[in-house]
């Protein structure tokens, strides 16, 4: 039986991939799916400078990737006929842009620091947004200083965030990325997973006198987070024994004022934010609170600052000399052209190896979807799968399915010019591999060349074809400032491509229907009688699970 959507007409105009644009893209396509990058790199000597651009400490080479002037002209032709420009200012402007939920998407008023209003139903929304960086900023200040005591009088040293989505992947992946600013005292710890095995670990080397719990749920009613909470609640108790202790070890981030009254969080240690903060954007609302305790206020206003100053260039930049919007299109071009399944996020960056992990959330939540605003099934490709990992390591592990598989990836290349440490010719080498890599991936080696260069034979299987395109990022320096800009590059790509495709970015019904249905198999798996309310092969594997538990039970 097929499933159907609901199908609901077009509010507006055709999605731009249903419009005289696709097809003009198409033919385009057709002259140069044979055309190798290394005719097109000999065809024009500025082909680096033609296809390059620098916006604050961000550099995006993208003259690897298979494009002339044309497809660029042709693919913002496209932009503009999904109006991104109209719907870039319906977003930033409050625009309940995200038609599911019945919600604005604002992840940017939390950065907006130029701190011009922003309305929200006719309310303006930054004197909110401001008195929480000051509550988060003091209340750090507290406990960086040591001002802030556990109940025995002891300083914080250890605080877990306990989250997971966005609530856990955004300040993860912030902290790990800013080492070098951390605070000498304090460690933060990451607890997301509702297997016990995660937070039993964690807890087995934290003292209960100088822990703080973070709890943070937009909701304060994910399972998984509150199953987590509790029982670090339950843990933190058993040597404190008494509730009144609680307010100085636990603290919540939510938009969930009565949910985390009804834990047992004196509201006072509340940090809110807004329905118009997506989860898996709300690393820059109070979900960043692990991050301000960690690298302090200062610093946090510096990402904030960041990603405020791509902000500004998403919304005042040509989409021609826009770096997300070039960035979006080449998406588009790879995947709705050349039949392109995949992204590859390489950072050549120890502490940015978190950054694949949580692009996947920002990009296949956002834009994993087969119907578009209205409803309507999609019959073209839309969020690509997003992969990756510290590019070095990929090195060894999968890349060389990306220079001789049968599939064409797309990848992004990202490392800092300034060494993490003072291990300079370590750096060297990494730099060094980077660009081997993205060359190799662009020439490929010819049979002849691989006769040439003294491999021994059989030569064939030792040529690559080449010809993968690549955009390369290179970083001043990790910063604050400069990873604020980064991950604002992508929210903006990932934004623009929502937009081409005609999908709601901000909703995920998907993941709330996995949700629901844990929620009624979870009593089923201690059910007396044998379940036969699923399929057969799920009913088959709870009821054997049952027996298996009620057998180990049983010893
Ligand atoms: O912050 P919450 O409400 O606990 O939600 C956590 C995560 O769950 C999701 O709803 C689904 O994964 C994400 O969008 C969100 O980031």
């Amino acid at each position: 039986m097929p499933i159907t959507t609901e199908q609901s007409s077009h509010a507006g105009s055709p999605p731009a991939l249903h419009q005289p644009i696709h097809a003009a893209l198409q033919q385009h396509y057709e002259t140069l799916r044979d055309v190798h990058l290394r005719e097109l790199f000999a065809a024009d000597p500025a082909r680096f400078e033609h296809f390059s651009l620098q916006v604050g400490d961000i550099f995006l080479d993208y003259s690897k990737n298979r494009i002339t002037d044309t497809t660029l002209q042709l693919l913002m032709q496209l932009a503009e006929t999904a109006d991104v420009a109209g719907w870039r200012e319906r977003m930033f402007q409050g625009d309940t842009i995200n038609n599911t939920e019945h919600r604005a998407v604002l992840h940017t008023a939390l950065r907006n620091r130029s701190n011009t209003p922003v309305l929200v139903d006719g309310e303006n929304v930054m004197p909110a947004v401001n008195a929480v960086i000051a509550q988060m900023s003091a209340f750090a200040e507290r406990v960086r200083s040591g001002t802030w005591t556990g109940y025995t009088g002891k300083p914080i040293v250890d605080v877990v965030n306990v989250g997971i989505g966005g609530s856990d992947l955004g300040p993860h992946m912030v902290y790990q990325a800013l080492k070098a600013y951390r605070h000498p005292r304090l460690n933060m710890h990451y607890v997301s997973n509702v297997d016990g095995a995660h937070i039993v670990e964690k807890l087995e080397s934290l003292d209960p006198e100088t822990t703080l719990f973070i709890v943070a749920s937009k909701t304060f009613t994910t399972q998984e987070t509150m199953t987590n909470a509790h029982h670090a609640r339950h843990w933190f108790l058993q040597h404190a024994a008494d509730d009144a202790h609680i307010a100085k070890h636990f603290v919540a981030v939510s938009t969930n004022r009565e949910a985390v009254m009804g834990f047992g969080i004196d509201p006072e240690n509340m940090f809110g934010f807004w329905d118009w903060v997506g989860g898996r954007y709300s690393l820059w609302s109070a979900i960043g609170l692990s991050v301000v305790l960690a690298v302090g206020a200062e610093n946090f206003i510096a990402l904030l600052d960041g990603a405020h100053a791509m902000d500004q260039h998403f919304r005042d930049a040509p989409l021609e000399c826009n770096m997300p919007v070039i960035l979006a299109l080449l998406g588009v071009w790879y995947s709705n052209y050349f039949g392109a399944e995949s992204q590859v996020i390489l950072p050549y960056d120890h502490y940015l190896r978190s950054l694949p992990l949580y692009l996947q959330q920002a990009d296949m939540e956002s834009n994993g979807k087969s119907v578009d605003r209205d409803g309507n099934a999609v019959d073209y490709a839309t969020g690509p799968i997003i992969w990756g990992t510290s590019g070095i390591n990929g090195q060894h592990a999968f890349y060389q399915l990306i220079h001789q598989g049968t599939r064409l990836i797309p990848a992004d290349f990202i490392i800092s010019v300034t060494p993490p440490t003072d291990l300079h010719a370590q750096h060297d080498i990494l730099m060094a591999n980077f660009l081997a890599q993205t060359e190799a991936l662009m020439r490929g080696r010819t049979l002849q060349e691989t006769r040439d260069g003294g491999v021994t034979p059989p030569y064939a299987p030792k040529v690559f074809a080449g010809n993968h395109p690549s955009n390369a990022l290179l970083l001043t320096a990790l910063t604050p400032h400069t990873l604020g800009m980064l991950i604002a590059l992508y929210e903006h790509k990932i934004f623009v491509q929502g937009i081409v495709w005609n999908l709601n970015s901000y909703d995920q019904w998907g993941v709330e229907l996995g949700k629901q249905l844990a929620k009624c198999i979870q009593p089923e798996l201690n059910a007396a009688e044998p379940v036969t309310t699923h399929d057969a092969s799920t009913n088959g594997l709870i009821n054997r699970y049952r027996q298996q538990r009620a057998q180990q039970r049983a010893i």
